[in-house]
């Protein structure tokens, strides 16, 4: 034997399911934040308090279309001078104050002048032609019609000035980043997004066409990219590389040493598929022992899945290396990468969830199983298709059922995992 060779040592998983996950988290410092326009915000953490940069509304407005009238009826109509025009109506026109006994047009959205009490809505109001025209209640105005301050919307009613509407560390929603813009912002400050280079390996896999015998056909490159980005990240590179060790260790190497180098690409993680076996056409751990990588996760008890891998290079990037088989690749995504995107995003680790398993599940000692479910009538129900090379499951499926070692009983509350794209119907709370 060979004394420089390296001594590879059959895989033995050592860390949990539940454990791979808390340490994938756990490895991730958020990073840095960087200021984008509103219209990039979407998924991105918030870096730093958003207030109201001024009240909001802003001015008193319309709620609708109608009269702003002050005391009782009946109110004579005053045309303010200049009359606006329609886009002006949110403007201060320089109007005085209307007088009680007084009313002017208003419509939905438009300034309140000072001095108006209340808002009449046209189908409420009776107007009467001349010079001036004189308004009154309509007969299917309430009795009370209009209270004071009816359908006005106070300025300042949402938010005072200077008041946070949304806090540090909130992942960015439409909703946020709609508020965000009525509160005045055109940019906000969020955690910058983890740039992940992509690195699939795999002599036998080709990227289109029918596969021949022993040939495969990808199933990476068509979704994995926007599965990343789906999960918070941002694609760097997507690289294909041959299945040879001095390749693997040049694409880790944090020298740019050939055109396999990923040095330049300026991830902050490196996701590989395939290669992470104990083969000898298997080049994962050998590479990432020839680059000094630290192991964070060598190996999970799991099933699908358990080669994965999650290492640290000296500088700094992580090594999410999946196993090559498809649905034990989205597995070991759910269980490493996408913890470790959501610390990088300084976003709290997914909650967990249950289910009420549909039916008994045998044990399987020493491993938790990932298998893909449907639910139905409120239980959850494993798909036949839970195998590692098989995707009709995870295709059809509602959530992933996390089956521990000893196995279910029908009705008993199991965790699962929701997926991160939509389906018809996600897991109960
Ligand atoms: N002696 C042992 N053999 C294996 C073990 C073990 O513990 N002892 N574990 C098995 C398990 S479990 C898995 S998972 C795989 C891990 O495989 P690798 O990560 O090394 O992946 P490959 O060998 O490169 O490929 C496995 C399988 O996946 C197919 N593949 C690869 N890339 C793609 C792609 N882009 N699209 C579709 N399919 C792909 C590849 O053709 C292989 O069929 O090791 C087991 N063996
Ligand atoms: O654990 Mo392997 O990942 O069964 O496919």
């Amino acid at each position: 034997m060979n004394g420089s060779a390296p001594v590879i040592l059959p895989l033995q998983p050592n860390t949990s399911w539940k454990e791979a996950r808390t340490a994938a988290h756990a490895a991730a410092r958020p990073l840095p934040f960087e200021t984008v326009p509103l219209a990039e915000a979407l998924g991105q953490t918030l870096a730093s308090d958003a207030v109201a940069l001024q009240q909001v509304p802003h001015y008193a407005s319309s709620a609708m279309d109608g009269w702003a009238v002050a005391g009782p009826e009946p109110w004579t109509i005053v045309v303010p001078e200049p009359e606006p025009e329609p886009w002006q109506i949110h403007k201060e026109s320089g109007r005085r104050p209307l007088q009680a006994g007084e009313a002017v047009s208003i419509l939905t959205g438009g300034l309140v002048p000072a001095g108006a009490e209340a808002v009449l809505r046209t189908e409420n109001g009776d107007l009467t032609p001349g010079d001036p025209a004189v308004l009154r209640r309509a007969a299917t105005a309430r009795e009370d019609e209009p209270r004071l301050g009816e359908h006005i919307r106070p300025a300042g009613e949402e938010a005072a000035a200077g008041e946070t509407t949304i806090t540090a560390g909130t992942v960015l929603n439409p909703a946020h980043i709609a508020l965000a813009a009525v509160c005045g912002h055109d940019t906000l400050p969020v955690l910058r997004a983890p740039r992940v280079s992509m690195l699939f390996t795999g002599d036998e896999v080709i990227e289109s066409g029918l596969p021949d015998s022993g040939q495969v056909r990808d199933t990476f490159g068509p979704q994995l990219p926007q599965l990343v980005e789906m999960l918070g990240g941002r694609v760097d590179v997507v690289q294909r590389l041959p299945d040879r060790l001095d390749d693997v260790i040049a694409a880790l190497s944090t020298d740019a040493v050939d055109e396999h180098s990923l040095a330049m690409s300026s991830g902050d993680v490196l996701l590989t598929t395939g290669g992470t076996g104990i083969s000898d056409a298997d080049h994962l751990r050998r590479a990432l022992e020839a680059v000094d990588a630290e192991l964070l996760i060598d190996g999970i008890a799991m099933r699908p899945g358990h080669p994965t891998l999650l290492a640290r290079l000296q500088d700094g990037r992580f090594v999410v290396a999946l196993p090559g088989n498809p649905l034990a690749a989205m597995m070991a995504v759910f269980t490493v990468l996408e913890p470790l995107l959501q610390g990088l995003r300084g976003a709290p680790a997914g909650k967990d969830y249950h289910v009420l398993a549909g039916v008994d599940v045998a044990p399987l000692p020493g491993r938790t199983r990932l298998v893909p479910c449907r639910i139905q009538d409120g239980r959850a129900f494993p798909s036949q298709y839970f195998r590692s090379g098989m995707l009709r499951g995870l295709a059809e499926a509602d959530a992933v059922m996390v089956l521990p070692e000893e196995g279910c009983t029908a009705d008993q509350a199991v965790s699962a995992l929701p997926l991160p794209w939509p389906v018809q119907q996600p897991p109960a709370g």
